[in-house]
Formats: C-alpha cells, sequence, structure tokens
C-alpha cells in the first residue's frame, strides 16, 4: 500500500509566520523514511510550490483573512489529495494550518463520498463567514465543507460533500460562541476533554466511531490538529490551549483508527516549529511524526 506524502507548506488561513516550515521539519525529521520502516511504499514528490498572491492582491473579504490565497491553495490541494485517493493511495497531508482541510477532505470525498471525518482538535473549526471573530479560515474549513453559512463566491468550488453525522469531533475544549451555536443547530457530535476525562480515550473512540461509522465499513479521513494535544506535549502550535490531550490519548486515537481498517487519508496540522524554543519545536515536529506513525500501523508490541 502507497502513502503519498503531500506537503503543504502554507500559512494563509491564519497570521503566525513559520507554519508554513511544519512540512519541511516533519520531512527532514525523517517522517519518510520512518513510514517505508513501517512497510508503506512512500510517495513523496516535494513539497507543493504554492504561487503566494502577494497580500495587497489578496484585501480580506468582509472579515476574511488571505481569502483568494486559502482558496487557490485548498483547491489545489483537493485536486492532488483526490488524485492520489483515486489512484488508491493513502494521501498523507502535512500543514500547513487546518484551513487546508477545505482542500484534503475535499479531495477525500471525491474518492470515497460515504467517508467519514474524525477531527482532532481543541477547536471546532466550524466558523462562518459571519460568526468568525477572527477572520482567520484555519477556523472556519468545516463550515465551508458542511456548506453552510453566508456563500462567499472566493469559496463556490467549495461543495458541501460533507454531512453533519459525518463528522465527529475529539479533543474540543476552545470553542466559540457561534460555533456552539451551530454545533447544536447542526446536532454535530462532539467529545470534548470533559468527556475524555469522564469516560477515558478508550471509551470516546470507541463512542466516535460507534457515532460516523457504526459497522466500521466507511472509509475514515482523519484530520489531526496538533494543538489538541496538550501544549506540555505540543507547545510549538499556532493556538495552544491548556487542558489537551496526553501524549499517549493523542497516539491512541492514531492507533486505535488504523485497528479499524478503514483509514483512507490522514492531515497532521498546525505544527509550527518557530513558536518555542528549538528543543520544544523539535519535541513537537518528532510528536507529529509520531502520531503519523501510529495512524499508520506502528505499535508498541
Ligand atoms: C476558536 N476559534 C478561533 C481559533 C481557531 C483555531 C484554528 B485551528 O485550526 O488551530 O484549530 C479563536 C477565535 N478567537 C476567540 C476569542 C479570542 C481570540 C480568538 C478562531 O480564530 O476562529
Ligand atoms: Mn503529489
Ligand atoms: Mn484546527
Ligand atoms: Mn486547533
Amino acid at each position: 500500500k502507497t502513502v503519498a506524502i503531500v506537503g503543504c507548506p502554507f500559512r494563509g488561513g491564519q497570521a503566525k509566520l513559520g507554519v508554513d516550515k511544519g512540512p519541511i521539519h516533519l520531512v527532514e525529521a525523517g517522517l519518510p523514511e520512518q513510514l517505508a520502516e513501517l512497510g508503506w511504499k512512500v510517495q513523496f514528490d516535494g513539497h507543493h510550490q504554492f504561487e503566494e498572491i502577494p497580500t495587497e492582491d489578496d484585501p480580506p473579504i468582509g472579515k476574511l483573512k488571505n481569502p483568494r490565497s486559502v482558496s487557490r491553495v485548498c483547491q489545489a490541494v483537493a485536486k492532488v489529495v483526490g488524485e492520489h485517493a483515486k489512484k488508491g493511495q493513502l494521501p498523507l497531508t502535512l500543514g500547513g494550518d487546518h484551513s487546508l482541510a477545505m482542500g484534503t477532505i475535499s479531495g477525500t470525498l471525491e474518492k470515497y463520498p460515504d467517508a467519514c471525518v474524525i477531527w482532532v482538535d481543541a477547536h471546532a473549526d466550524i466558523n462562518t463567514a459571519e460568526t468568525t471573530d477572527s477572520g482567520n479560515i484555519h477556523g472556519m474549513p468545516v463550515s465551508f465543507l458542511l456548506g453552510i453559512g453566508p456563500k462567499v463566491d472566493e469559496f463556490s468550488w467549495v461543495k458541501p460533500v460533507l454531512k453533519p453525522h459525518r463528522i465527529v469531533y475529539i479533543g474540543l475544549r476552545d470553542v466559540d460562541q457561534g460555533e456552539r451555536r451551530i454545533l447544536r443547530e447542526y446536532g454535530i457530535k462532539a467529545f470534548s476533554m470533559h468527556e475524555v476525562d469522564k469516560y477515558g480515550i478508550g471509551r470516546v473512540v470507541e463512542m466516535a466511531l460507534d457515532h460516523v461509522n457504526p459497522g466500521r465499513k466507511l472509509p475514515i479521513h482523519l484530520s489531526f490538529d496538533v494543538d489538541a494535544l496538550d501544549p506540555t506535549v505540543a507547545p510549538s502550535t499556532g493556538t495552544p490551549v491548556r487542558g489537551g490531550l496526553t501524549f499517549r490519548e493523542g497516539h491512541y486515537i492514531c492507533e486505535a483508527v488504523y485497528e479499524t481498517g478503514c483509514l483512507v487519508a490522514l492531515d497532521i496540522m498546525e505544527v509550527n516549529p518557530s513558536l518555542a524554543d528549538s528543543e520544544s519545536a523539535k519535541q513537537t515536529v518528532a510528536v507529529g511524526c509520531s502520531l503519523a506513525r501510529s495512524a499508520l500501523g506502528e505499535t508498541l508490541l
């Protein structure tokens, strides 16, 4: 089986410099070789070069920042991920900020329209053009994929391919008021850190899978934002929030998803190697690599 590494050095969905260097550091840390070690055929045709749209040519649309750049890059990513999936490969997208998931999930659902999404994150990333306060599109990809909120012409290429009952969240602990309303209104299932504490990660993952993939028959797209982990575990990321998943809880999710045999696509997002001292940056990159390995079959015994 082939894993196709899609390196996406992109930071337009948010304001901090450095998250575009995430893919470069993950690859330099040896991720391709580590996956080959696991028995995967690894295809990595170099990081994708996205031509930058100069900021003066990409003024905000309403509150949305860098809209044209985000849209263009995500559309390119959707094509690339879709192509790899159609070739029967498993696309592993390395971010870059989480706005990229608009592209990756669009690509996956083109090949696997029934795929379900497991979204591991401190945040719901479901703000609409109306509810966002930051205008940072990395806080919005899920709303575009669901086709909810006011239409934004720039993003008309994003089709409403995702259904509310086909996504489940694990790790939420920083959800805006507008997002809480949307989660309730659309009946979207979310296991926050409260549920992780209450039931334990094993039960939470089982309940999450039972919700989106009851017979374990549907393909799974796992979109992992490293800020789901506690900042002591993954410090070098743009929007850290205390009270997150332990190293083991994060890896358990990946191991359990792999065990279903349903994984068809994986995103490792929001690794920003420039936000902390080099030790913490290295630690965060190493965690990104080990999460990917666990989701792709690495076991402890
Ligand atoms: C919770 N929503 C935030 C963060 C989105 C994080 C995106 B991710 O990809 O890293 O998950 C924060 C919105 N504001 C809340 C009030 C204080 C300032 C930030 C947003 O900008 O929409
Ligand atoms: Mn490629
Ligand atoms: Mn996110
Ligand atoms: Mn997040």
